[in-house]
Order: C-alpha cells, then structure tokens, then sequence
C-alpha cells in the first residue's frame, strides 16, 4: 500500500548555506509553512530561491538551529526518508534517458519503494502510475520515449515522477518555465487541488506574478539570499516590495473579474 503522506509544518529557522567560499544563506529565517498549502518562492535571478529548496531537501548541505517537519528533525533522517516525503524537482530534467513515460515514472516509484520497503504488487504500481499521468494530462504520452520528448513534456513527466511519491512536501523548481499558457493553469490547478485534498505542503518557484497572486496561498519574496517579504500573495505582492526585489517600477491593478494584476511600467537602475 502507499504510505500516507505525512501532513504537517515546516520550520526553517537560522539556515545557512555556503557554496564554493561563497555565503549564500546567511541565518535565514523562513516563517512556518504549513500543510495543506500552496507557497510561491518569488524573487530575482540568484536570489538563493534553489538553494533554499535544496537545502531543504538535503541535496546540499546547510547549517540551520531549526529544521523540521512536525515533530520530526529533518537532520535525524537518512536521505533515503528525506528523499520519501521531500520531493524536489529540479529546473531542468535529464533529457538522453532512453525509457517509456510510464517507465521512467515506475523506476521512480520502484526507486523509493526499495527505501521505504512498502513495494506495490506491479499491476497496482501500473494503475498508480496511469492515474497521475491521467491527472496531469498526458496519458497519451505514456509509450512515448523521454528522449523523445519536447522540454514541456519532460517537466510534467518530471511532475509526475515526483507526484508518484506522495510526498509530504513537493520542492518544484520553476515547474511552469517551459510549460503552454494552458498546461501553465492546469499543472497550477492540479497542485493547488492536490495540496489541499492531500494536506501536501507545496512550494514553487515563480517567476510569473499573476500566478502566484491567483493560485498560492502564501508568498516568500527573497533578495541576495534574505526574505524581504513574506503573507498573503496580496499584500506581499506590492510596488514597494517588487520596487525592492526585482528593481523594477510596476503596479498592481484589478480587473473587471476582480483578480489582480502587476503591470511593469519601467525598470529601476540601482
Ligand atoms: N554550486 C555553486 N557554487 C557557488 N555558487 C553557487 C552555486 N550554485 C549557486 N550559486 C550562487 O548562489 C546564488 C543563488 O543561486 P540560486 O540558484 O539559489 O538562485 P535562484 O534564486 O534560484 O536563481 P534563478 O532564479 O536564476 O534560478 C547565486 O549567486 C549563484 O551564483
């Protein structure tokens, strides 16, 4: 059977990377985030948004005085139990894997099962893997090759691979960067509906605006490696703060359905 998902908070605090000499992170404080909801990671390029995701999912190292989901420190656990209810996924996915859609997705879920010792029967394992590719979409992609595949197609089989795990927290990586404006709302629907019905943390780097102030229940802006802002996608998503973050002059208008939106008037030179 699938392990159920532990639904619980994640609390960073004082976290502290360094890379090459390099301080990336310096004692880092990140608000406590809980199940159940759908975080937007905002800021600039090289604001330490990745290194904060793969810090958190123990793929590099970092110091922090709190790292835990519930009652669990994350630092006690092997990799193999982090990898099991942290998942994340990277910008970009090995593109030469000469293996089917559904293969490459049961190699993923046979890879955890081995860690966690809960193996499905195989036909079982086949059915979970139809029904999230169903979820996501692209079942009729399931005897295509990977290699085979345009760059949006690899980022949603990627999804899926990560979604076959039933994770606690899913870590995704700009997951909309080479996605159609339509599998863009679909994939931000299907993670907004998955991350309440499974009480699933979720965090997901943007760098559209419009779709966190319409999808995310909760926004981190950060800037060199600090949070400059943290709420509600609204009243975090402000001229101020985007002034601050992305130096840039914009504005936030409604439109005639009610749903806001940032216009970029100009760039700001600093
Ligand atoms: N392996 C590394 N060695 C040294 N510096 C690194 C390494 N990886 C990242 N950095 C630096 O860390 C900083 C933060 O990078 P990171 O990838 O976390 O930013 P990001 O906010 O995810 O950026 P982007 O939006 O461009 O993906 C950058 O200045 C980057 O150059």
């Amino acid at each position: 059977m699938p392990q159920e998902p532990l639904s619980s908070t994640l609390q960073v605090r004082a976290i502290s990377v360094t890379l090459g000499s390099q301080p990336i992170l310096s004692q880092l404080d990140v608000p406590d985030l809980a199940g159940g909801s759908l975080v937007a990671l905002l800021g600039a390029n090289g604001s330490g948004k990745s290194t904060l995701l793969k810090s958190v999912a123990g793929l590099i190292p970092a110091q922090a005085t709190t790292l835990k989901l519930g009652a669990d420190d994350l630092r006690a656990w092997g990799a193999a139990q982090r990898a099991t209810h942290i998942r994340y996924l990277p910008q970009s996915l090995p593109g030469d894997v000469h293996l089917t859609v559904v293969e490459a997705v049961l190699v993923a879920l046979h890879a955890r099962q081995r860690t966690a010792q809960a193996a499905s029967p195989p036909d079982r394992a086949t059915e979970r893997v139809e029904a999230v590719l169903k979820d996501l979409d692209i079942a009729r992609l399931g005897s295509r090759y990977l290699d085979e595949l345009s760059g949006g197609q690899k980022q949603l089989v990627g999804l899926a691979q990560a979604l076959i795990h039933q994770p606690a927290v899913l870590l995704l990586d700009e997951p909309l960067a080479s996605l159609d404006l339509n599998y863009q709302h679909h994939v931000m629907q299907l993670l907004r509906s998955l991350t309440r019905e499974r009480g699933l943390l979720t965090v997901i780097v943007l760098h559209d605006l419009n779709m966190a102030l319409r999808y995310a229940d909760y926004a981190l802006i950060m800037k060199q490696g600090k949070l400059v802002a943290s709420g509600a996608p609204r009243e975090v998503i402000t001229p101020e703060n985007l002034a601050q973050a992305f130096s840039i002059r914009a504005r936030v208008e409604t439109c005639s359905q009610g749903l806001p939106y940032v216009l970029v008037d100009d760039l700001l030179h600093i």
